[in-house]
């Protein structure tokens, strides 16, 4: 990472934090990030937990910056973008659904727009991010926009049509496969575990799982089968998973996820 090069952040909210901590632990001085964020409150943990600088409004962020990553929710980023001078920069947005050609358009001149759809465990540096570039970003643009989220955890390029697929599978999957752990935890405690060991045990699987998964490159139902005993404990629970609609449930969720993605860019 070039350590010289300026980020600003539009929106100093979770994503933004996880993204600033990222820079950080990869060497960018603090003194080269900036952020513009409304709430005062937020605006001074930025500051007081990371030493970046806090700008006065998205314009005079903008002005000072190389790279802009826009971190604001997609229902707001019209008035945030409002007045910005794009030419000469990197715009990097975050948000859900909104299309690099509608940032083109509305930040006008030879505006160069990277996308990415990370997700929330980039706090702690296991995130999953899918990147695509706009139609005036260079290869170098995306190279850096990569470089920046391979410090927040894994990441991969896809085209932009694809980003909507992304964000219903890895964008909002923390928030699924967090409400499964806390099920799992939910029914260790109802069969006499105390929360907090069944919140270990069931987090612990989880992490466990996803490791054995992504080590050995075997397929899910493969591994699936070596925990299942004929006759066993686990196809049995296996058998009620799917009676109870399990698979469908999940793939219905990525649909509805997906869709919305989609309504959010038509705004
Ligand atoms: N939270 C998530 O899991 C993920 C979020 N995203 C995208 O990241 C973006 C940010 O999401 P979060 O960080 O979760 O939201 P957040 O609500 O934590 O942060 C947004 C921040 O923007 C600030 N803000 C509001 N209006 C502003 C304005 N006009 N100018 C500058 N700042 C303004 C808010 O005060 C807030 O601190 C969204 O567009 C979302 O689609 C993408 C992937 C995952
Ligand atoms: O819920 C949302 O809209 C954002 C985008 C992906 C995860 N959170």
């Amino acid at each position: 990472m070039p350590t010289e090069i300026k980020i600003g952040f539009v929106g100093g909210g979770n994503m933004a934090e996880a993204i600033i901590k990222g820079l950080l632990a990869g060497g960018v001085p603090a003194g080269n990030l900036a952020v513009a964020e409304p709430l005062p409150a937020r605006a001074a943990t930025l500051k007081e937990r990371y030493g970046v600088r806090i700008a006065a409004d998205n314009r005079t962020l903008c002005a000072g910056c190389d790279a802009v990553v826009l971190a604001v929710k997609p229902q707001v980023y019209g008035t945030a973008l409002q007045g910005i001078e794009a030419s000469g920069k990197l715009f990097i947005s975050i948000m859900a659904g909104v299309q690099s050609s509608a940032l083109e358009a509305l930040l006008g001149g030879e505006s160069r727009v990277v996308r990415v759809m990370p997700n929330t465990p980039a706090l702690v540096l296991a995130g999953a991010s899918a990147i695509s570039r706009g139609t005036l970003a260079s290869e170098a643009d995306l190279a850096l926009t990569r470089r920046i989220f391979d410090l927040v955890g894994t990441t991969c390029v896809v085209d932009e049509k694809l980003l909507d697929a992304v964000t219903g599978v890895s964008g909002s999957g923390p928030a699924y496969v967090l409400t499964f752990i806390e099920s799992l935890a939910d029914a260790g405690v109802k069969h006499g575990l105390t929360r907090e060991v069944a919140t270990a045990l069931a987090a612990q699987t989880v992490l466990g799982s996803a490791k054995l998964l992504l080590e050995t490159r075997e397929h899910p139902a493969a591994l699936k089968g070596n925990v299942a005993s004929p006759g066993g404990t686990t196809i049995a629970a296996m058998h009620s998973l799917d009676r109870d609609g399990f698979r469908a449930a999940v793939m219905n969720a990525v649909d509805v996820c997906v869709a919305k993605s989609i309504e959010l860019g038509k705004r």
